[in-house]
């Protein structure tokens, strides 16, 4: 963990690095989140990862039936499904990814703040299909070793990036997935002017994803414009479900 970490942050990695693994034999195909991706975007549609989280620490508390959102999703047409199943902050938890693994037909994502191995052989155990690590969290030695330790069980692998430094880091390491926060990890500052332009320093043969901060149709445009390739989208979707059918 890079030394400079605190508040909140050096709490929740704390936690993960504590969790223990869960072990079950996955029942499910890996199904490629970057095709799908490639396969909306193909067919003139936004390829939205849809994602399920509870809370958060911006504010959002919310009490929705996990399965009845990501089927409804799914419906919908959405590239994958990111489920929040960090703990403390996000009131997520392991048991909601093995739910959705078995309920939906799509990518799923297990969104956490992942800084072990452990975490890894639980998100390819339960079904995920593919996983976040976030650079601002990761020293460079740890972000290669998870990467090469994801790909190995063949699971896609967002790399996060929130400034221009990280965008460097994944960008050397010739990361295929990155995915561009607008979401300050420590202020919670939101800026999608920040994401355009980290966006736009990332090359056309990357995997681009935009997340976090998007509620309207002209936020897509925007960020796509700039180059994303797909839009990771939390708040707004969990807020009001039905919002999917204008922004797809
Ligand atoms: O969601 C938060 O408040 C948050 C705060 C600090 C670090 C991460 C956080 N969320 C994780 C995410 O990356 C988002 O859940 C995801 O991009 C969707 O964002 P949104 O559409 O704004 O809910």
């Amino acid at each position: 963990m890079p030394r400079f970490l605190q508040g909140w942050l050096a709490d929740v990695i704390r936690f993960s690095q504590q969790r223990p693994e869960v072990y079950k034999t996955r029942q499910r195909p890996i199904y490629s989140l970057k095709r799908n991706i490639m396969v909306k975007k193909s067919e003139g549609k936004n390829p939205i990862i849809a994602e399920f989280k509870r809370k958060s620490p911006s504010g959002l508390n919310v009490n929705s039936d996990i399965i009845e959102y990501v089927k409804f999703m799914e419906a919908n047409d959405v590239a994958g499904i990111s489920v929040l199943t960090e703990e403390k902050f996000f009131g997520g938890s392991y048991t909601d990814l093995e739910r959705v693994a078995e309920n939906v037909s799509v990518p799923v994502l297990m969104k956490d703040f992942v800084v072990t191995e452990k975490q890894i052989n639980t998100a390819y155990s339960l079904g995920a299909d593919a996983v976040l690590l976030i650079v601002r969290i990761l020293t460079e030695r740890e972000l290669i070793s998870l990467y090469k330790y994801a790909k190995s069980y063949k699971l896609d692998v967002i790399v996060e990036v929130t400034n221009e430094e990280e965008v460097e880091i994944a960008l050397r390491n010739n990361f295929d997935i990155i995915g561009v926060n607008s979401r300050d990890l420590s202020s919670l500052d939101l800026s999608l002017e920040k994401a355009e332009r980290l966006l736009k320093l990332i090359p056309s043969d990357r995997i681009k994803i935009a997340e976090s901060g998007i509620r309207t149709r002209d936020d897509i445009h925007r960020l796509k414009n700039a180059g994303a390739d797909a839009f990771l989208i939390g708040t707004t979707l969990m807020q009001d479900p039905n919002k999917i059918k204008e922004l797809i």
